[in-house]
């Protein structure tokens, strides 16, 4: 099995109600936790590098890194650059092979955004890669005081129409209350289910992507405060809203902090239980088990993602 698009995989997911997870790699850990879950529940996966995973991994090793994945697992596997910051960067992930990118032009106004998506899609598309774009602001959002902040960083519904249409995009990534990070909410989780409910409903099938979609579980937080670390107030997106998402045209929901954290709270553990150890194998592989217990959950009980290969 090659690496795929994720063109098949949002058709389906988008009439079936249920979304693909993309999870952000950095490492062979962070890699074969996720697969291993995958391979159990017989889930496709969406593999996703950042620019500070490039940085971190020569790409060349995260690319070869996901093969093995597939060679191993069989799974329908896409590998897809999160936040491509310009045209220059989807050209290189296109050429080295990735079958899936994001233009992450958000930050400039709406006709630049629309120019430089555009670009990206006539080049990935000539090379059978597909595109993902972003319209409204993630960051700090939670932040936005009052009516008119929030209205000017969320997704606008028109301007998402006129965005697919003039792209051709493949699929749109929204803000309706989501951030990156561990921090999301100060008071109550809140998304605009109003807005999501009216841009899918003027898309009419254009799949959706949610960011900032860690759910934070208490359960990692409090161990990795209970074994040194200091992580006070994080909160996510609860699960509820996650499945209520996947169920209105979010067919892909973007996951990294979540790893983080199940990551470094079953690390923290190992080294505080065991001040002796020096071999990394005995506590990077409880942190790959701890990222392959999350991943698992998260694919049978809020993606709804499971036998599906
Ligand atoms: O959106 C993400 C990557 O693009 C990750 O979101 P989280 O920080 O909620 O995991
Ligand atoms: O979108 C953000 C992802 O969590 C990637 O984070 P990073 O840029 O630190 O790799
Ligand atoms: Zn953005
Ligand atoms: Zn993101």
């Amino acid at each position: 099995m090659p690496l795929v698009t994720s063109k098949d995989l949002f058709e389906k997911a988008y009439k079936k109600d249920y979304a693909i997870g993309a999870f952000n790699v950095n490492n062979m850990e962070i890699i074969q936790g996720i697969v291993d879950a995958a391979k159990e529940e017989r889930s496709p996966l969406i593999l996703q590098v950042s620019a500070g995973a490039r940085k971190y991994a020569n790409p060349v090793y995260l690319k070869k890194l996901v093969e093995a994945a597939i060679e191993d697992s069989g799974l329908p596997i896409v590998l897809h650059l999160d936040h491509g910051e310009s045209f220059e960067v989807c050209k290189q992930c296109v050429d080295d092979g990735f079958t899936s990118v994001m233009i992450d032009a958000s930050h400039h106004p709406l006709a630049e955004n629309i120019a430089i998506t555009k670009k990206v899609v006539e080049y990935a598309h000539a090379h059978g890669v597909v595109v993902e774009a972003e319209l409204g602001r993630l960051a700090g959002i939670e932040d936005a005081v009052n009516v008119s902040e929030k209205d000017a960083a969320f997704t606008n519904p028109d301007e998402a129409l006129e965005f697919v249409e003039k792209t051709g995009v493949d699929s749109l990534a929204i803000a309706i209350g989501t951030s990156h990070g561990a921090y999301k909410f100060s008071g109550e989780p809140k998304l605009d289910f109003d807005r999501l409910k009216e841009i899918d409903h003027k898309l009419k099938g254009t799949p959706l992507v949610l960011h900032g979609a860690s759910t934070v579980s208490a359960e990692f937080v409090d161990l990795c405060n209970q074994h040194g670390g200091t992580i006070p107030g994080a909160q996510g997106v609860p699960e509820e809203m996650i499945r209520k998402a996947a169920s209105m045209g979010v067919c892909k929901v973007n996951i990294d902090t979540d790893l983080r954290l199940a990551m470094t709270a079953a690390i923290r553990r190992e080294l505080y239980e065991n001040p002796s150890n020096f071999d990394p194998r005995k506590y990077l592989g409880p942190g790959r088990e701890a990222i392959k217990r999350m991943v698992q959950h998260k694919l049978a009980n809020v993606l709804g993602s499971t036998n599906l290969v």
